[in-house]
């Protein structure tokens, strides 16, 4: 199975801790026999304190999101020293790279393309052009809410959502440099029109992301019963 695997910056690169990066590589590792992975790694609070400085002396958005770029394939480029030899050595630059990349049959780590979107988005649309099999979106929170529930202790948890609904949920999603959201609005519509199976989840724990994408390949249910974060369901 054709696996992307988007990990947001908050979840493997807030702290730079460098057990995140062996933590996340150990648990995945586990998929190798049995899947081709495709990993996009998000830029972390390094991004946005870079970001923040650039907003400060007068860069416009293009710009922050150049220097977000950077910072994104920095830490694909620690995700692939964590891989060794089980990684493509170059985070590709480009969607045709990565296809070309994913070739070599090695783990390709990637971070973001071009301004104007987030590591979401990249995932998504590889997704598509790559006819993965399925996306999980790896965030800090444990799953798409109508709200975002660090502003609204009300908000509610979707445990499924349709691509159309979660295109709602997110659409007044900021399109600013180092934005806060699960999943952004260019992701949503991806998801939406390529029909891809997706689910959005807490990345803490790279076991349950582990565990997650043998169930999708296995086509068994979750011990527990209970499926983690929200699954977009295509039609
Ligand atoms: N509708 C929403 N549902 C869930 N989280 C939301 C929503 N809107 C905004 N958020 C915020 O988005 C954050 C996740 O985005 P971010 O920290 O940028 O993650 P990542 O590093 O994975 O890209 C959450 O911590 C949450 O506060
Ligand atoms: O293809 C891309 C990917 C990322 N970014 C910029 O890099 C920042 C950090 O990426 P992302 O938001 O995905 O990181 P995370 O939220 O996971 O920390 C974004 O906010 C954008 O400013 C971009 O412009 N194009």
């Amino acid at each position: 199975m054709l696996v992307v695997l988007s990990i947001g910056g908050s979840i493997i690169a807030n702290d730079l801790d460098p057990e995140r990066f062996v933590f996340y590589k150990n648990a995945l590792s586990k998929l190798l026999p049995d899947h081709q992975l495709v990993i996009v790694t998000g830029g972390g609070k390094a991004a946005r304190d870079y970001i923040n400085v650039a907003r400060s002396v007068g860069s416009n958005e293009v710009v922050c999101d150049f220097i977000g770029i950077e910072i994104t394939r920095l830490n694909a480029q620690l995700l692939i020293s964590a891989f060794g030899e089980d990684a493509y050595p170059e985070p590709p630059r480009t969607y045709k790279e990565a296809k070309l990349a994913l070739a070599s049959d090695k783990v390709v780590v990637m971070g973001g393309v071009v301004p104007g979107q987030t590591t979401d988005a990249v995932s998504a649309i590889l997704a598509e052009y790559l006819n993965a099999d399925f996306l999980v979106i790896a965030t800090s929170v444990d799953g798409v809410y109508s709200k975002d529930p660090r502003q609204d202790p009300n908000a509610k948890r979707y445990e499924k959502l349709s691509a159309k609904e979660l295109v709602d949920v997110v659409i007044s999603t900021e399109i600013k440099a180092g934005s806060k959201s699960p999943v952004d609005p260019l992701a949503a519509k991806i998801i939406e029109r390529c029909k891809m199976p997706t689910t959005i989840m807490d990345g803490t724990d790279p076991g349950q992301v582990t565990d997650l994408i043998m169930q999708e390949n296995l086509k068994t249910e979750p011990v527990t019963g209970k499926h983690p974060g929200t699954r977009i369901i295509c039609d």
